[in-house]
């Protein structure tokens, strides 16, 4: 017996939940978990339906779906395949490290297909885990050269996501806008303060008593992508910069992996800058 999951999306109006559940019924579908919302604000809705069955067709089923909704909605029927990813790094390991441990344990929801870094600095870490890891140089190229470098790695993958694991490189509007909605950031605030470099340094300068990050969509807009999920820390006037970046590489890993997790499992939806997302 397979397991779809079924993200739609469309224009609020009464009637789309019987109208989908008889089509999912007409397939032969029995449907296992379903989650709706309603943004009264945008009068947008948003479900997402896990079921079993034999289907045949896909492309059909979305269709049918398609034929019954209103205009401007979107349908994405879903079968259980693992995602594959790349991961983007510069020197920090942490995060890296949590995404190579459960890759290598087959409990990340996903294949990492390469590691990408602007630094040597964890070619051995990840070859080690028999993970591939191209080294593409920042240093004396231009941004379109870097990236064109990076994409030319990237190619010859079939990748539903790239991971930056604490990559210290502004990415371009172009690059982001051929990988959109694919890019997720793990930015080390409690967005939306603090955005840029250094978010340790300017929360320490700000004297701020909390601490966060925040795993986000990468848009051209630095640090202000859709929000999937953030976490945060108590700290006080004893904590130094260093004390901060130590604090905060655990709420880092914590939320980086707790957003992946989320989009492996098909749960998020992205509404204009925010996010839906079906825990
Ligand atoms: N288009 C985007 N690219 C990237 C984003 C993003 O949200 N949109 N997030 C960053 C990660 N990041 C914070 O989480 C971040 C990394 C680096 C810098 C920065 O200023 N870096 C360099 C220079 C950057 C460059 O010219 O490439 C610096 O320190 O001067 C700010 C924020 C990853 N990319």
């Amino acid at each position: 017996m397979n397991e779809l999951t079924i993200l739609i999306s469309c224009p609020d109006q009464v009637g789309l939940v019987t109208n989908i559940t008889r089509i999912l019924a007409a397939h032969q579908l029995n449907i296992i978990a379903m989650r709706e919302f309603v943004d009264e604000a945008n009068k947008a809705f948003f479900t997402r339906i896990a079921c079993t069955g034999e289907l045949k067709d896909t492309n059909l089923l979305e269709e049918k779906l398609l034929e019954t909704l209103p205009d401007a909605a979107e349908v994405n029927v879903i079968t259980r395949k693992e995602k594959q990813i790349a991961v983007l790094v510069t020197k920090e390991y942490h995060c890296l490290a949590e995404i190579l441990i459960k890759n290598q344990f087959k409990t990340l929801g996903a294949n990492v297909q390469c590691v990408i870094g602007n630094y040597e600095s964890l070619r051995n870490f990840s070859e080690k885990l028999g993970i591939p890891y191209f080294f593409v140089d920042h240093n004396n190229k231009e941004k379109a050269q870097f990236e064109a470098e990076i994409k030319e790695i990237l190619n010859h993958f079939d990748l539903d996501y790239l991971v930056l694991a604490k990559f210290m490189r502004i990415l371009s509007a172009d690059f982001v806008k051929d990988y959109a909605g694919k890019v997720i950031n793990i930015h080390h605030s409690f967005l939306p303060a603090f955005i840029g470099a250094n978010p340790y340094k300017q929360a320490f300068e700000r004297g701020v008593k909390i601490i966060g990050a925040t795993a986000h969509f990468v848009t051209d807009h630095l640090d202000e992508g859709p929000i999937i999920t953030q976490h945060t820390t108590h700290i006080d006037h004893n904590f130094s910069v260093k004390d901060m970046v130590r604090a905060g590489k655990e709420i880092e890993k914590k939320v980086l992996l707790e957003a992946l997790e989320l989009i492996f499992e098909d749960r998020v939806f992205v509404s204009g800058n925010k996010t839906v997302i079906f825990k």
